[in-house]
């Protein structure tokens, strides 16, 4: 595995996989990857180039694997990883990208042979879509990476055995970081699975006031709160069961914060929640801008977009030609079907000043967002 160029196994080429596939199909043409998956997933993440062999199952997927990716639900990476143990290639590294980590540390723990590496992933990075469809080579552009280690592996091993996998997920774009699983769900369960169960919560309340008025009068408050309230059960169910006693801590939390702000306006003291709007402006300001999501790189321009397979290539392409370097993609979605507008972010205000120049002249319709 010196060389760099190994045969990496996909397993589950949807939303997360089929994104890995088309960063390393881009970045690190030398490798190949083999997909499995349901056979119409299958034949769409080969089409779109994300996997180099269709495998019609899992255990041929890794056989003679140097690594091997599980990207299916949590529910599904444990069992799909029980069956495929006896049959990876000695040496042969293993990782996953679930949402909730340690179900899966525990499963590798208990399935896996000796010879085996095994590296906790996730991630983080998503929408609020699913599917090889939606599958994104920029996905993890910017984002970070969580990365657990096994008990009683060494930090050391993540420059040693497990380099290659490091060096993959750093080749997307994506910035690792590495705690233990425990940590890791604790947090996950108030900075993701909470939001997640808020955000269905609160489209779901405005829904039961049936006014179509409502609809109408939600505008960017509403929207940046309730995107993820569409993203799928299937893949949450798992993420809920195998992370419910801290999330159900965190909605504790949250139960208890939002009835300190129904009591305020019970007791007339709106004066009082001064000090939570404070604490609330100044917490935010201090999370990290330079992330995906929450990045606000300093200098913005928007671009309008044909809604046409390709089309965000073309544009980060014009882009990459002039030695610009993008540091943060948004599609902010107004008109589906019809064409979008993308955000761009850029480090530096001559960089987004060019970027506006160059696209226009390459036809596109860009300004910089004040
Ligand atoms: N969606 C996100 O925002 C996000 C972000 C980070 C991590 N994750 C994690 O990534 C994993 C995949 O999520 P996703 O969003 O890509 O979902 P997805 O539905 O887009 O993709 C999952 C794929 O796995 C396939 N699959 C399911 N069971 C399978 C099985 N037994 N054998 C083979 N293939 C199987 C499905 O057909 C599907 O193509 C989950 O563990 C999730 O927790 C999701
Ligand atoms: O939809 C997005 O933008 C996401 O990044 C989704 C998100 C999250 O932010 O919590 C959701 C679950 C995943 O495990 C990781 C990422």
């Amino acid at each position: 595995m010196t060389d760099f160029s190994p045969r990496i196994a996909i397993i589950g080429t949807g939303l997360i996989g089929g994104s890995l596939g088309l960063a390393w199909s881009d970045r690190k043409p030398d490798c190949r990857i083999v997909g499995h998956d349901r056979p119409e997933v299958l034949d769409r993440a080969f089409d779109r180039g994300a996997i180099d062999e269709r495998a019609a199952d899992p255990i041929t997927a890794v056989s003679g694997a140097d690594i091997v990716v599980f990207a299916t639900p949590v529910g599904a990476t444990v069992k799909l990883m029980e069956s495929v143990a006896e049959h990876l290639k000695d040496g042969a590294i293993v990782t996953d990208v679930a949402s909730v980590k340690s179900p899966v540390m525990e499963q590798a723990a208990d399935v896996l042979p000796k010879d085996i590496h095994f590296l906790g992933g996730h991630p983080m990075a998503g929408a609020e879509t699913s599917g090889i469809d939606s599958a994104d080579s920029l996905l993890f552009e910017n984002a970070v990476y969580a990365l657990c280690l096994p008990e009683g592996t060494s930090q050391d091993a993540l420059s040693g055995n497990l380099y290659p996998v490091v060096n993959l997920i750093e080749s997307t774009g994506a910035e690792p970081v590495v705690l233990d699983a425990d940590r890791h769900d604790r947090i996950a369960a108030w900075v993701s699975h909470l939001p997640q169960l808020l955000a269905v919560a609160l489209m779901n309340v405005v829904d039961d006031l049936d006014d179509d008025m409502a609809r109408q009068l939600a505008a960017g408050g509403f929207r940046d709160m309730t995107r993820i309230a569409s993203s799928p059960f299937s893949m949450w169910r798992d993420v809920l069961v195998g992370n419910q006693g801290r999330i159900l801590d965190a909605l504790a939390g949250f139960a208890r914060s939002i009835q300190g702000m129904r009591n305020r306006l019970i007791e007339d003291d709106i004066d009082a929640l001064d000090d939570a709007f404070e604490q609330a402006g100044q917490a935010r300001e201090r999370i990290p801008r330079d992330r995906k999501g929450f990045l606000q790189p300093l200098f913005d321009i928007v671009v309008r977009a044909e809604d046409r397979p390709g089309e965000l290539h073309e544009i980060t392409g014009i882009l990459l030609s002039a030695d610009l370097n993008v540091q943060d993609v948004e599609l902010l979605k107004f008109r589906e079907g019809t064409g979008g507008t993308f955000r761009l972010g850029f480090d530096d205000s001559d960089d987004a000043d060019e970027a506006v120049d160059v696209l226009n002249g390459a036809d596109y319709a860009a300004r910089r967002l004040e």
